[in-house]
């Protein structure tokens, strides 16, 4: 349907894009599209939960909108987990590197509304995943990709089409997401030139 809308929560890891998805499920009851990896679990995460869990074989099965390699793993979102969501609602998030996050835009134009998370200062981005329990040698590793690099910036694709949200102080980033949902769902647009 045109007036599904899915919110793309995209940015360096340790943003703070899970923690966006889910305060848009909890305060608007926007359903996530739950993505597939190859990845290990983490502690804590469940299979359907957090993502499918996928092996190199059942990974290839699925129908890919878009799909990445990222720090050595692979990473989809499939059009039926896509589907799944609009079922339950009009307004659904995800969450997605910057490569991923550009495929949306391209594919999907106005239904895509795009939000790149930023911290003022990267270093803590490495706390936060340290204090998420995150394994070090994980941490290093990803630390290390040049994914996580690349996905500080606002890449030049999104210029003028993504939203820039700050995530410095979790109470400043509420207030400041639930400016774009009120916006979004009025039908309107805040400017997307400089930093919220
Ligand atoms: N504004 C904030 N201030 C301090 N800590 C925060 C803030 N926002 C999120 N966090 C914490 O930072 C950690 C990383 O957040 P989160 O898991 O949401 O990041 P992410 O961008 O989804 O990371 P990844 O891409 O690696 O999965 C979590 O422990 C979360 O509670
Ligand atoms: N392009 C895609 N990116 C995805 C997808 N699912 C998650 N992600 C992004 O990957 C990195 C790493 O995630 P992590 O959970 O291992 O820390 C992060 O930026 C996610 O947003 C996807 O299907 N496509």
């Amino acid at each position: 349907m045109k007036n599904n809308k899915v919110f793309v929560i995209t940015g360096a890891t340790g943003v703070g894009k899970t923690t966006i998805a889910r305060y848009l499920q909890e305060t608007y009851h926007m359903p996530r599209v739950i993505t597939h990896t190859t990845r290990k679990p983490r502690e804590r995460e469940e299979n359907g939960g957090a993502y499918y869990f996928e092996t190199n074989d059942s990974f290839e099965k699925n129908h890919y909108l878009e799909r990445v390699m990222y720090a050595g793993s692979k990473y989809g979102s499939s059009h039926e987990a896509l589907a799944l969501a609009w079922a339950q609602s009009n307004f659904a998030t995800i969450v997605l590197d910057t490569a991923g996050a550009i495929t949306y835009a391209r594919e999907l134009g106005e239904q895509a509304v795009i939000i790149f998370v930023t911290v003022t200062h990267p270093d803590v981005l490495i706390e936060r995943v340290q204090i998420r329990g995150d394994d070090p040698s994980i941490v290093q590793q990803r630390i290390a990709s040049p994914e996580f690099m690349r996905d500080v910036t606002l890449p030049e694709a999104l210029r003028g089409i993504a939203y820039q949200l700050e995530n410095d102080d979790w109470a400043k980033t509420k207030a400041r997401l639930d400016l774009i949902v009120t916006d979004v769902m009025n039908g309107r647009s805040l400017p997307k030139k400089s930093k919220l």
